[in-house]
């Protein structure tokens, strides 16, 4: 008994390396997708060849309302986060610290996520400042909430190609309600903040995590 978990444990952690090794290389493909210049011709034959990807993919798959089984918890790591998870081609990934009480993300960003020309999008900013807070109420010790109001101020644009710091803190924790703030800046000059921001996150109440939540399969807290 104890020989098969440990063994389904060590199928889970080969399964999870198997998953960072093909986001990263999706990544590569996506960088590559955005960048060419190649011509019409060499552009469908690799779209037939990636075609040719999804089915072996799919063969065994989750849907809506299941975790992952390479997740862990609903809360520690999301392999397929959008903005930190190594499995999820979409995510940089940021890499995300915790120190006095703040959490820290670093990425750089790439042409996959540019906006106005040689900078970063809007949203992109945006996804990765409310991925921020949610990580900062882990440094600070609050409950983690949802976010219920995000305000942002993009003071400068935020550059691609340069390494970034992303920064996120709690100002108020009152009960399930939080208020709290973050920034982006280049790594290089982290005084000079590029994105600033205000964000409130809320608990749900146990009525509203039944309703909302209830029904997730695989979801431990
Ligand atoms: C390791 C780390 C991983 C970190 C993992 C990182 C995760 C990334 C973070 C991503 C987060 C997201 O994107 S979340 C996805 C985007 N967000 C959402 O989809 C949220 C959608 N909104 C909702 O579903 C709802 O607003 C709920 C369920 C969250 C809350 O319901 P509600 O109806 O709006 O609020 P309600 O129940 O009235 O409760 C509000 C509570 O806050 C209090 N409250 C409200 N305003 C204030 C205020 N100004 N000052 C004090 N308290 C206040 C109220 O008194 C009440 O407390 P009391 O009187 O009851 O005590």
């Amino acid at each position: 008994m104890a020989e098969s978990a440990s063994s389904a444990a060590a199928d889970v952690r080969e399964r999870r390396e198997a998953v960072r090794e093909l986001g990263d290389a999706l990544r590569q493909l996506t960088d590559a997708a955005v960048s060419t210049e190649v011509d019409a011709e060499t552009l469908r034959e690799v779209t037939e060849q990636v075609r040719g990807l999804v089915q072996p993919l799919s063969a065994a798959n989750r849907v809506r309302g299941q975790m992952a089984t390479v997740d862990e918890g609903a809360r520690r790591l999301r392999i397929y986060n959008p903005a930190i998870g190594p499995g999820n081609p979409v995510a940089p990934p940021m890499r995300v610290e915790h120190g006095d009480g703040k959490a820290i993300g670093s990425c750089t960003l790439g042409l996959a996520y540019e906006g106005p020309p040689s900078y970063v999008h809007g949203g992109v900013s945006a996804l990765l400042i409310d991925q921020i807070l949610g990580h900062a109420h882990a440094a600070a010790g609050a409950p983690a909430g949802m976010t219920v109001k995000l305000a942002l101020r993009y003071r400068r644009p935020v550059p691609l190609s340069e390494p970034l710091r992303v920064v996120g803190r709690i100002d108020e924790h009152d009960g399930r309600w939080t208020q709290s703030r973050a920034s982006i800046a280049t790594a290089a000059n982290p005084e000079k903040i590029l994105v600033e921001a205000d964000g409130d996150f809320v608990v749900p109440s146990e009525e509203q995590a039944a309703r909302l939540f209830g029904k997730v399969e695989g979801l431990a807290s």
